[in-house]
């Protein structure tokens, strides 16, 4: 079986790379701006499935194997609002600023579709593909102005969802979450294994890299 994940997200490839799972990546490039949904975890859904559509639909004509195509999005809800990765420096700082000391949640959208060399139609329908969110409470703690600019400086804000990581330069002013670690990197190992047993396949079936047993 091939496992295509439709990310250009170095996060979700080596949370995948270290559960054992060897994907292939193969990016989605497609307009995030041009998606609105009625709620941040609607949103995330609905990004996640355009993603996957968009990789799907590149692949349906050569698919030759069974192929799990997997898209993903991440946002920070935080007082209503969806925020993405900051548009600048300033924006990043702003966060922060309301952040700390505050929780907000990670919601991660996953569309997941198992292509197969079955013919049938010419394009990979979004209905045929299970969609899923995963969301994450996440307590801030309350860095200093001084170690908010010290963290600004490292960039790693401007390149990721909510401003922040937690398994990286951000994770000192993580306090706690209520919920899966791996969903606020950017993808839920739990949530991915039920819909991918819910299309019929089972972990097992995934491409291996060689780390840990194989499980059914
Ligand atoms: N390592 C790490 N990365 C995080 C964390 N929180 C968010 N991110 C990253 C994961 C994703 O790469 C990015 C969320 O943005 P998107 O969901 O739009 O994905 P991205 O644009 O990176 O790639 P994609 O749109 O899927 O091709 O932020 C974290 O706690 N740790």
């Amino acid at each position: 079986m091939r496992f295509v994940l439709a990310s250009a997200s170095p996060a979700r490839l080596a949370t995948l790379r270290a559960a054992g799972v060897d994907p292939e990546v193969i990016v989605s490039g497609v307009d995030e701006d041009a998606v609105t949904a009625p709620s941040p975890a609607e949103l995330v859904q609905a990004l996640a499935l355009l993603k996957a559509t968009a990789v799907a639909n590149a692949l349906i004509e050569t698919v030759a194997a069974p192929t799990l195509v997997l898209g993903c999005d991440s946002m920070l809800e935080f007082r209503g609002h969806a925020l993405g990765k900051p548009a600048s420096v300033a924006e990043a700082r702003q966060r922060w600023h309301d952040l700390r000391g505050r929780s907000a949640v990670l919601h991660t959208g996953h569309a997941l579709f198992a292509l197969t060399e079955a013919p049938g139609g010419r394009f990979a329908s979004p209905e045929k593909a299970k969609v899923a969110v995963a969301s994450t409470e996440v307590r801030f703690g309350r860095p200093t102005d001084d170690e908010i600019e010290d963290y600004l400086a490292t960039g790693e804000p401007l390149n990721v969802a909510g401003a922040f990581t937690i398994d990286g330069l951000g994770g000192w002013f993580v306090e706690a979450i209520t919920g899966d670690h791996h969903n606020v990197v950017g993808l839920s190992l739990p949530l991915l294994r039920a819909m991918i047993r819910e299309l019929g396949y089972a972990l097992s079936d995934l491409p291996r890299n060689g780390r840990g047993p194989a499980t059914s």
